[in-house]
């Protein structure tokens, strides 16, 4: 049994007066080509579970083996390496950079996923903050990746033309090779939610983790990213993805509730 993600007893609380419970003696095997759904009320603790699972949170007590590995008791860098490599993160608002390409969106995963969220913290931080995209020279290459050169073996190639390529490659995975000159703001919804798992795929994952992945996305959109959903895991890759809609849930293999906290699969 090969293991993606292995909880034992993961509990987080948040510090409050009274504290906040959000995850409370987690038990969870995942194997590799498992398709989750996770589904729960506002505020039973999905988001938290995702964080925790993304290596964005540390559990308060409790072990969390990704791919085999101790994660609770790595060091930021090393869980951020960690997070870089296995883990992939889609949202339901996309968070493409307007003023990039497709290409570039795609591209930049490999240059901020290094430092966390598969480029969702840092793409949100450029969008919010254009002044952050000065860590990139003109030709595209973030100073962090100069000084790391794994980052660069990880690209498939050296530098700018290597992390073309394999943007290139992962969009036509999702059958976007036609638009990757684009900018965001002319691709429909689904169009962009197939970008976003595009550049989610760049590292090349072992697990997606995706949060309300179509919760903008009508329902013809919806069968779409559903349908790349299937043929990602039918590749190997595991998915978990939360969700409110049934539709999407009816699809996954195994379907998880969370309530208080609390971890039952249906
Ligand atoms: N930083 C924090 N400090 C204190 N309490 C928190 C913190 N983050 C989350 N919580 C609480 O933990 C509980 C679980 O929150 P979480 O965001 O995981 O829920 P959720 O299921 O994702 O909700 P939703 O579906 O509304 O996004 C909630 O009661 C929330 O108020």
């Amino acid at each position: 049994m090969n293991l993606v993600i292995h909880l034992d007893d993961v509990s987080r609380v948040f510090p409050a007066d009274p504290p906040v419970h959000a995850l409370s003696k987690i038990r969870l095997r995942v194997e590799q080509g498992d398709y989750l759904a996770i589904v729960g009320p506002s505020g039973s603790g999905k988001s938290t579970l995702l964080n925790t699972l993304g290596l964005l949170d540390r559990p308060t007590s409790g072990s969390y083996l990704l791919d085999g590995i101790e994660t609770t008791t790595l060091k930021d860098g090393a869980r951020t390496r960690l997070r870089g490599h296995r883990i992939g993160f889609v949202y339901q608002s996309f968070h493409l950079l307007d003023h990039r390409t497709v290409a570039e969106n795609v591209m930049l995963a490999e240059v901020y996923g290094r430092s966390g969220g598969a480029g969702g913290e840092r793409a949100r931080n450029e969008q919010a903050n254009p002044r952050a995209s000065a860590t990139i020279n003109p030709r595209g290459e973030a100073g962090g990746e100069r000084a790391n050169p794994r980052a660069r073996a990880t690209a498939g190639g050296y530098g700018r033309r290597g992390r073309r390529r394999r943007a290139e490659e992962m969009l036509e995975k999702v059958g976007m090779s036609h638009r990757v000159d684009f900018l965001p703001g002319r691709l429909s919804g689904g169009e962009r939610q197939r970008v976003a798992i595009a550049r989610a795929l760049m590292g090349g994952p072992s697990l997606l983790l995706c949060d309300e992945p179509t919760g903008n996305l009508d329902s013809r959109n919806t069968e779409a990213v559903l349908d790349l959903f299937d043929g990602l895991r039918d590749q190997g890759l595991t998915l978990l993805v939360i969700t409110h809609e049934d539709a999407v849930s009816a699809r996954a293999s195994r379907r998880v509730r969370i309530s208080d906290g609390v971890l039952t699969e249906e």
